[in-house]
């Protein structure tokens, strides 16, 4: 019971949440509004009553009641749509929040991993949902006054006559034949909407600056635009089938709606011209009739509507379910008690498979590392490096196996007091559109707004310095070609910014950089692995230990330890010197790094 339910309580709890005054506005005035239209029509047959008996009285009565209920409905729909329209706008922003609490509760990225999950958020988050989720409350008011409308129209022509009853009732098939109307708009958009969701993928990569430029400069900007055009015109041809085959459905709703309300016409016309009716009660039907079409169009509208709204609403539910569930699910820790400095990083048996795949990235691997070392960790492309750094931050969690440092085990639970000692530089690195300054501030908000030495020193750290220097307003400077004033930054200044940002905490015991220096020149590269004696006397005099991913075997070298990752295992572990000495997979890529960089032969003489 309460699961059937649940969606539309969530709306009613969103509702409520965003502003009270407009639920009720919303819910006293739209179904009284509605309400008022048949007594528009007892208004009249009361009148004509008064006029045929002569009397005054029943008269004014009869006009009186059918200017009130004019002026009820205009009123009361003022409000009421007023009221809708505050509503949607705030029920959306509640929505959209409670949607970005719940992403923001997930300790780990494990759950969105799981492309379907991702998915089910990105459809919810749509502007097009979201919209329709905050409209999804008046929604449903609406189609409660359009049933108390429709009852109450047939409580009226009962009264005239039950026969009169029979007519409505020809609705059923009506409603029930806009509901296949319904169905075959919803097959066509589950069809289509996969096909527009591509193409809108597509159309995106065209439109962002670096996507556009790779695009046009690649040529394949005609070839994407013409892909996308092919997707449309898939979507609109499901489209169309459903749109066809809707109208037909709807179509014949119509026709039997107009034509039950032609023969309650009929009916009463000849009731009355055989006297068996009067003349306010045909009053009273020629004006009830009239709103009928109305009434039960506006019946199969709002109900239509309603079913897409109670899907939305089911959908939202489902998410938000989930990524709570999900948010909760390891414990949390209190987020304050790092683990303690001085103790040994030590990974035993840990693996890890990305969901939907057969072969695991990271397979039992056990690695010990002294408190106090840089390490540097090496390997071919996919062979699970990023992978075990995300394991390492909390990000994932292992299938099996644990993570510990100075007696504190992450995999036991307390992954924001385990996230409280780690600081990273990610592969994948944020590039915030903020001014420099906030953009490394990042980092440490309260470190930042305090003690703004710190993150002098942080840039510092990364090499930012001189970067700074050249922009027109330092540290202040906008980022982003989305600005008007704002400066776009090379590929390797969001890497500096990036790195700055993880030089602001301070108190680390693990520090993780993924590929560092992927996007910086070799000198500031060299600058960059120049200033890791500064990391290793922090190492040192911290007991952290600091975890770098490099390609670049010269950076590698000069690492306490080098780690060398192959195909998900760890393959080797020793000192550079080691290594360096021992026949493996370190040698090989020695081998093929040293061949390749060598650029003596271009100067050998002899071969000029
Ligand atoms: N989100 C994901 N979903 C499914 N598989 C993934 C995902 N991320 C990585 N993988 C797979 O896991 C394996 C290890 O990837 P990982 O990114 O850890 O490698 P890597 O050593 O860091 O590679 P690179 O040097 O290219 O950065 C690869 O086979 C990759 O295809």
């Amino acid at each position: 019971m309460t699961s059937r339910f649940a969606p539309v309580l969530l709306l009613f709890r969103a509702a409520w949440r965003a502003s009270p005054r407009d639920v009720v506005t919303v819910l006293v005035c739209d179904p009284l509004g509605r309400v008022a239209e048949p007594l528009v029509a007892v208004g009249v047959g009361v009148a004509v009553a008064g006029v045929l008996s002569a009397s005054r009285p029943q008269q004014m009565l009869g006009v009186t009641l059918f200017v009130t209920a004019l002026l009820l409905i205009h009123v009361l729909g003022t409000f009421g749509i007023a009221g809708r329209v505050r509503l949607e706008a705030e029920t959306a922003r509640t929505i959209d929040g409670w949607l970005i609490q719940a992403m923001l509760g997930l300790r780990t990225v494990d759950p969105l991993q799981d492309g379907v999950l991702r998915e089910r958020v990105d459809r919810i988050r749509s502007r097009e949902r979201v919209d329709l989720t905050g409209s999804a409350f008046g929604g449903l008011v609406l189609v409660l006054g359009a049933v108390l409308q429709f009852g109450l129209t047939v409580a009226l022509l009962a009264d005239v006559s039950l026969w009169l009853v029979l007519i409505p009732l020809l609705a059923v098939p009506a409603l029930h034949w806009n509901a296949r109307a319904f169905g075959a708009e919803d097959r066509a958009d589950e069809k289509a909407g996969p096909l527009v969701s591509r193409a809108g993928v597509l159309v995106e990569h065209l439109m962002s600056p670096a996507g556009g430029l790779a695009a046009r400069a690649g040529g394949a900007g005609v070839g994407l635009v013409r892909r996308a055009e092919e997707l449309w015109d898939e979507a609109a041809r499901h489209r169309d089938r459903g749109d066809r085959s809707a109208f037909g459905w709807t179509m014949a709703g119509t026709a039997i709606v107009s034509a039950s309300v032609a023969a309650a016409l009929g009916w009463t016309a000849w009731a009355a011209a055989a006297g068996r009716l009067g003349l306010p009660d045909l009053a009273v039907v020629i004006a009830l009739t009239g709103q009928l079409g109305v009434v039960l169009g506006n019946l199969m509208q709002q109900t239509t509507r309603a079913r897409r709204l109670l899907r939305v609403a089911r959908d939202l539910d489902g998410v938000l379910g989930e990524l709570r569930r999900q948010g909760a699910a390891p414990a949390a820790g209190t987020g304050r008690q790092a683990p303690p400095a001085g103790g040994a990083l030590i990974l035993s048996g840990l693996s890890y498979t990305y969901p939907g795949r057969e072969v695991a990235a990271v397979r039992a691997v056990d690695l010990e590392i002294p408190p106090g070392s840089v390490v540097a960790m090496v390997g071919e492309n996919g062979s699970g490096k990023t992978t075990l750094v995300k394991l390492m931050t909390g990000l994932l969690t292992p299938d099996s196996g644990e993570i510990q440092q100075g007696g504190m085990i992450l995999t036991a639970g307390s992954r924001a007091d385990w996230q409280q000692g780690v600081t990273a530089l990610m592969q994948d690195f944020g590039r915030y559109e903020l001014t420099v300054r906030e953009g490394v501030a990042l980092g440490d908000v309260e470190a930042a707004a305090e003690r703004p030495e710190l993150l002098a020193a942080a840039c510092t750290k990364a090499g930012l310095d001189p970067d700074v220097e050249r922009l027109p307003a330092g540290l202040d400077t906008q980022t982003g070609s989305r600005w008007s004033h704002g400066v776009d930054l090379s590929g390797g200044q969001w890497q500096k910014i990036a790195l700055a940002r993880s030089h602001l905490r301070q108190d680390w015991r693990l520090f993780l950089m993924d590929e560092p220096s992927s996007a910086l020149d070799i000198e500031a590269e060299a600058r960059l692995f120049d200033r890791f004696r500064e990391l290793t006397a922090q190492c040192r005099a911290g007991g952290g230990v600091a975890l770098f991913v490099s390609h670049r075997l010269a950076a590698a070298a000069r690492a306490d330890l080098i780690v060398v990752l192959d195909d998900g295992v760890i393959a080797q572990v020793g000192t550079p010197a080691e290594l360096r000495n021992r026949p493996g997979p370190y040698q090989e890529l020695s081998a093929i790094q040293e061949s390749n960089y060598d650029l003596s032969g271009t100067l050998d003489p002899a071969a000029t």
